[in-house]
């Protein structure tokens, strides 16, 4: 499950709203009182160009394809310019969002083509060896729409995202359980709805049960 050098690389998901912020900012702190060297990063974004591209698909109205190759050509340049560096140099990478996110978003929550999204999908995480860059572990904050809304309507201001409908995300929460089941080791699910502490408690299971934290 580790890279060579002992880097990890896990990836944080769910619909907005469902707690991914708040634990990967909970986790990176607990792994580094460990000693573990920590590369805090998040999709789409993470380089100087992924962050344009953010900006543009959080601002900028456009079509599912335009989405899903502008999701992919940012992590295109996270991959290359932060990811596989520090994977290399032995970091554990904690990811707000990855791939699964565009399989959630543009194909459960836009009805985007999933056979055309694998294909970028392998075309962008291609590891040069014949396999495919994917996290190791990837915890999916799973809360219903509704819950999420009013966690986020409490929070902060809506981007073009928060501002869809609750159907659309029942599609999005519907392709993250698609991913989960077809990847049932990879993804494991956990009940956000329950209080921070108890969703916290469950992180640290996991996360322990992995070899991630000592
Ligand atoms: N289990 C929880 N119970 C209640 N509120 C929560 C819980 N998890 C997160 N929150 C709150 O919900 C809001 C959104 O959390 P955040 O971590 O930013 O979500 P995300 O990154 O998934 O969009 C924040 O105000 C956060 O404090
Ligand atoms: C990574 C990714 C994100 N997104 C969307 C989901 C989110 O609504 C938005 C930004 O993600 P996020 O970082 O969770 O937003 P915030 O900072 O508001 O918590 O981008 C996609 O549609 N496809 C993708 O592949």
């Amino acid at each position: 499950m580790t890279t060579s050098t002992g880097g990890l690389f896990l990836t944080f998901e769910g619909i907005d709203g469902a707690g991914k912020s708040t634990h990967l900012t909970a986790l990176a702190q607990a792994l580094r009182a460990q000693g573990r060297a920590v590369q805090v990063t998040r999709e789409p974004g993470g380089t100087p160009l992924a962050e344009r591209l953010r900006a543009c698909l959080l601002e900028e109205p456009m079509d599912a394809l335009t989405e899903a190759l502008v999701v992919f050509a940012a992590r295109r340049d996270h991959l290359r310019c932060v990811i596989e560096p520090a994977l290399a140099r032995g970091c554990v990478v904690l990811c707000d969002r990855f791939t699964d996110a565009t399989f959630a978003y543009q194909g459960g929550g836009r009805g985007f083509d999933p056979v055309i999204l694998r294909t970028l999908e392998h075309w962008v995480q291609a590891d040069g060896a014949g396999g495919l860059r994917e996290p190791d572990l990837t915890l999916w904050f799973d809360v219903p729409p509704a819950v999420a809304a009013a966690r986020l309507a409490a929070a902060r201001a809506p981007d073009r995202f928060e501002a869809e409908p609750q159907v659309f995300f029942e599609r999005v929460r519907a392709g993250y359980a698609a991913r989960a089941a077809a990847a049932p080791r990879r993804i494991v699910r956990l009940d956000a709805t329950q209080p921070l502490e108890a969703v916290w408690a469950e992180v640290l299971a996991v996360c322990r049960a992995r070899g991630v934290l000592a």
